[in-house]
């Protein structure tokens, strides 16, 4: 693609001619910039700095004298700058200091060009606040992955990064009312540092509210934790009060403490951002507006309190109904947190794919716009650069254009190999939340044409067959292209390698099912084909041993298409030949159903005759009633069932284990009696033919437990 500026700017005008790059010029630059990070930045991309030079660069905030003949051009936004580059110098004039310092960002990626063109960029972003919050389920991202998000956000315009892990114990129960230990707080201001640097506002954000109590105390405790955070140099704070239950979710008591917050801490200290909150009702389909919580905060909370809200669900794209129904209850304009690329949920898929779906006419109904990005750091740079784009200039925004670019950005030598892996690693698969996204899009009408003719008329469409057939040859050529890029991107293909050897098998079992239905009636032909195909299903589902979460890839269109044609051609050839090859395409038999949410995002597993719930690596707050369902594809005779829940014996009483052959009839299995004094219970199934598994939790309580096992052996 040809080059562009990301984001793209408000307004740029171009005078068709160009210089070549300055090797010498004089800098003129205004007192306001004397500290920060935007005078280095400039010197590092032009090192040429010479006090006698004849060309000059003018760089200032509008108070400057230095830029004070071009005031009038600079718009009057926050974060707004003014660029002109013309024959004998650069004008660089903001209206603040992070404007400035994004006026030479835009001439860091001109300076990428041969030459510099003459051109004049008046420039700003649509939406105030705009970054990521790092707030996902799952391994925290690293330090040096931190520092290079940083990075990534200074060039890409964003300003604010908000750090809320729910599995650091620091940041949420239980020791956030404890100050960090030397080790991490040290981490922690490097991530400032680093941040300040790259002109982003690093929010630190606290989640106290599965144990908060509403007194004196734990409110002292909280404002000294964040003050020892405002020491390590943390000048934006916010308070999390997602996930939780109890106490801690009465409105005007988060309202009391947060605006006591406000006014005793944030205001006094002058220098720090706004305070953002997270409610406990985040969603529409979980908030009560009759019942009042939204709106006593929109009423009781300081107008400057920023409010988040990811949407009419936990999972969906952002539109002007969406913010037309929170704004006016919130009394303000809400604090978007996007919950994409997020995929703490479907750990065993990538989210690579365009972001699209968010409504472009709404850049003045929110106040923010951050993302909950992927635990793979590098991987969820896709999106977020199209993010920065989408808030920094909405109604430009072109999905599919920012898409090409983001992967370009991120491996620009071998764009077209990763272009190819994230198009076929974008949807999610099936999932508690019910969000999906487009998958395969460039190939899914060859695909659909091609499984059509062959199972409606045993024909096949020659074009579709042929478009199939180089498509699996660009995906194996791309695995390995990618899997041998060396050090381009390291980090990313570190992240990425289980799902690459995952793609190229998929596109040799594409090549294999290919060979498949164009053998079908040759009785001898088709056998290697039919085997080469099996050995590929089992080496796609191997690969969950070493990767507990489970590896999927090219799961929306291609697997489903490839295994469809496996089993149609295979039982066309045991009908013609009167054979008996086994006509069932191995994918997991076995699906999840469950209301208790943390358990519905974790995929099922199969190894040869075992089949699992992928472990989970935090507390799962149990709902009463609440229950899990593992259904099968077909009624399976068990030979064992093992459960453990991480928790004594006595805690198994509060479960009810029940099996059905057909979902509607259920039988008692006894969970209690199996395993005297271990916390693993091997219930007594031997030979119990199944359909579906049922546990329930019947204490009328919330039940605290590990999902540690749950696992069952078939009989032979
Ligand atoms: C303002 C957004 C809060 C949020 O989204 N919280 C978590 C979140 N919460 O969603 C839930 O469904 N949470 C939940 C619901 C009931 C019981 C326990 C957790 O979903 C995201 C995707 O899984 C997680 O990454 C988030 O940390």
């Amino acid at each position: 693609q040809e080059f562009r500026l990301q984001p793209t700017p408000q307004k740029y005008i171009s005078q068709d001619d160009s210089i070549s790059i300055p090797l010498q010029y004089q800098l003129l630059s205004g007192n306001s910039l004397s500290t920060g990070n935007t005078l280095p930045l400039l010197r590092s991309l032009m090192p040429g700095e010479a006090p006698k030079a004849g060309f000059r660069i003018y760089i200032g905030t509008q108070d400057d004298k230095t830029v004070k003949n071009y005031r009038k051009r600079i718009p009057q936004k926050p974060e707004g700058y003014f660029l002109k580059i013309d024959k004998d110098r650069i004008i660089i004039a903001g209206a603040d200091e992070r404007g400035t310092y994004y006026g030479v960002q835009t001439l860091a990626q001109l300076l990428t060009l041969d030459k510099l063109p003459l051109i004049e960029v008046s420039d700003y972003p649509d939406v105030p606040y705009r970054g990521v919050v790092e707030g996902f389920y799952g391994t925290p991202w690293s330090q040096e992955a931190r520092m290079r998000q940083l990075e990534f956000y200074g060039r890409n315009k964003m300003n604010v990064y908000l750090y809320g892990p729910k599995d650091d114990p620091y940041h949420s129960t239980p020791h956030w009312r404890k100050p960090y230990p030397a080790q991490e707080a040290e981490q922690i201001k490097q991530l400032v540092d680093k941040a300040r640097e790259n002109n982003v506002i690093f929010y630190w954000a606290i989640h106290p509210g599965q144990d908060i109590r509403w007194n004196e105390e734990d409110r002292s405790l909280l404002l000294q934790k964040f003050e020892s955070m405002y020491q390590l140099g943390v000048r934006g704070f916010a308070v999390f009060f997602d996930d939780i239950s109890g106490e801690g979710t009465q409105a005007s008591k988060q309202a009391e403490l947060l605006n006591y917050i406000d006014n005793h801490f944030v205001q006094p200290k002058k220098d720090v951002a706004p305070l953002v909150m997270c409610p406990t009702e985040y969603n529409k389909s979980w908030s009560n507006v009759k019942g009042g919580y939204l709106t006593t905060l929109g009423e009781q909370l300081n107008k400057d309190i920023q409010i988040m809200w990811t949407g009419n669900k936990v999972i969906a794209t952002i539109d002007k109904p969406t913010l037309e129904f929170i704004n006016p209850l919130i009394k303000r304009k809400a604090y978007i947190w996007w919950n994409f690329p997020v995929s703490d949920y479907v750990r065993d898929h990538l989210l690579l794919g365009p972001v699209y779906g968010n409504g472009l006419d709404v850049k003045d109904e929110m106040s923010a716009f951050v993302s909950n990005p992927m635990e793979h750091a590098e991987s969820s740079k896709i999106s977020l650069y199209s993010v920065a784009d989408y808030t920094w200039n909405m109604e430009k925004f072109d999905s599919n254009t920012s898409w090409k670019h983001a992967i370009k950005d991120l491996m620009p030598l071998h764009a077209e190999y990763l272009e190819t892996f994230a198009i076929h690693n974008s949807d999610l698969g099936k999932n508690g939340h019910g969000f999906r996204r487009e998958e395969s899009t460039n190939i899914q009408p060859a695909l659909s044409a091609l499984l059509k003719n062959y199972q409606e008329k045993g024909e096949i469409d020659e074009t579709a067959y042929r478009q199939v057939a180089e498509e699996c040859r660009k995906i194996i050529t791309s695995a390995d292209m990618l899997l041998a890029s060396g050090n381009e991107n390291r980090p990313l293909i570190n992240e990425i390698s289980p799902w690459l050897s995952q793609f190229k098998l998929v596109g040799e079992y594409g090549k294999a099912v290919l060979d498949m239905i164009r053998l079908q009636r040759q009785e001898k032909a088709f056998l290697p084909s039919h085997a080469h195909a099996q050995a590929l299903q089992t080496l796609m589902t191997d690969n969950d041993a070493r990767y507990p979460q489970g590896v999927k890839s090219g799961s929306g269109q291609l697997m489903p298409t490839f295994d469809a044609l496996f089993e149609a051609s295979t039982q066309q050839y045991n009908r013609q030949f009167h054979t008996a090859l086994n006509a069932r395409a191995i994918y997991s038999p076995y699906t999840l159903e469950s209301n208790v949410a943390q358990l519905a995002m974790l995929p099922t597993q199969q190894k040869g005759k075992e089949g699992s719930v992928a472990p989970s690596n935090e507390v799962i707050n149990w709902q009463a009633d609440g229950s899990l369902t593992l259904s099968m594809d077909r009624p399976r005779v068990l030979a064992s069932l093992r459960i453990d829940l991480g928790a004594p014996e006595e805690t198994y009483a509060h479960f009810r284990l029940e099996t059905s052959l057909d979902g509607k009839e259920w039988q008692h299995a006894d969970l209690q009696t199996a395993w005297k004094g271990h916390t693993l219970q091997k219930v007594k199934v031997e030979g119990r033919k199944v359909l579906k598994i049922r546990l329930t939790n019947i204490s009328g309580n919330e039940q605290k437990v590990y999902f540690k096992t749950f696992k069952l052996t078939e009989k032979e």
